[in-house]
């Protein structure tokens, strides 16, 4: 039987980041993919002009749309920008006990444009968070959760066990804001795993993180357990950057096809 899994993220229109992305990976893991979109952004690789939020009646209705016919294996949640919208998929998703969820804390795009409100912080620690299987904050994402400074693997680490603490099951702190290697960092509540990757040399790295936390989503759902889900995962978006698609004039997105390039002729 397939494997389904839902996004509940905002629509990058061209192509490249939130629910496109993520719908691209799941179908790439042969996952049945379903979509709750939170917010419509106007967005290309070089810059965001603009978003509107969908209305949280809208969104709750998308939800049972869902929820009433085709339930998911697993669920990654990325751009959620206000206080209401989260306290909102939190109700639903405890109402409709809703398993293996990942969520990606989307803060900013890759240009610095801002994807969640400053006064979302503290309802994405209280109300988010805790909701969590694995959550996936890169850099920037797990200093403004934590308010610590990190510079090194060491504070990765740290900052990793003190998100843990709020609640999520799984941290994974997400190096690719490093100059050195990618390396990426969970936590289980026990011991920690690194994952390495060399750093690829390229400016076309549009998606990484939505691509990065919707295979994760894709591999739970298939039932692999967190470590192996975050291995496999960690694989292909390594792959999808090296192989990713010089379009656009900014930073060109991950590629999920690079796999089927060799069999089929584009
Ligand atoms: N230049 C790169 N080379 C190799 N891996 C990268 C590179 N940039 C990002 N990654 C990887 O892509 C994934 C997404 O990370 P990151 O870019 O930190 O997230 P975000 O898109 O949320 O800022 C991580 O696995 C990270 O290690
Ligand atoms: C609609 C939408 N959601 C999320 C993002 C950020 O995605 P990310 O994978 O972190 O990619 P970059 O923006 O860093 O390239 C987005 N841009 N749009």
């Amino acid at each position: 039987m397939m494997k389904k899994a839902l996004t509940i993220a905002g629509s990058d229109c061209s192509g490249g980041a939130g629910v496109q992305a993520d719908l691209k990976t799941f179908s790439a893991h042969l996952v049945y993919g379903m979509s709750v979109i939170t917010s419509v952004v106007a967005e290309n690789t070089s810059r965001v002009i603009d978003f509107q939020n969908v209305s949280v009646d809208l969104i709750e209705k998308q939800l049972e749309a869902i929820f009433e016919d085709i339930i998911p294996d697993a669920i990654k949640i990325g751009m959620v920008e206000s206080p209401e919208i989260m306290r909102a998929i939190r109700e639903n998703l405890e109402k409709y006990q809703a398993k293996q969820v990942v969520i990606d804390p989307v803060m900013y795009a890759k240009n610095g444009c801002p994807l969640m409100r400053e006064s979302s912080i503290d309802t994405l620690i209280k109300v988010m968070i805790p909701l969590a299987d694995c959550l996936t904050p890169n850099i920037p994402e797990a200093e403004k959760i934590t308010g610590m400074k990190i510079l090194t693997l060491e504070d990765m680490e740290n900052a990793a066990r003190s998100i843990h603490a709020l609640g999520a099951k799984n941290v994974l702190v997400k190096g690719g804001h490093l100059e050195s290697a990618a390396i990426d960092i969970l936590f289980d509540g026990v011991e920690f795993t690194h994952y390495h990757s060399k750093r690829i040399q390229t400016k076309n790295t549009h998606g990484t993180g939505c691509t990065l936390s919707s295979a994760i989503a894709a591999n739970l759902a298939k039932g692999e357990p967190i470590k192996v889900a975050v291995s496999n995962a960690k694989e292909y978006v390594t792959g999808a950057i090296e192989n990713a698609l010089p379009l656009g004039n900014g930073h060109g997105p991950t590629n999920h096809f690079y796999q089927f390039e060799r069999v089929v002729k584009l």
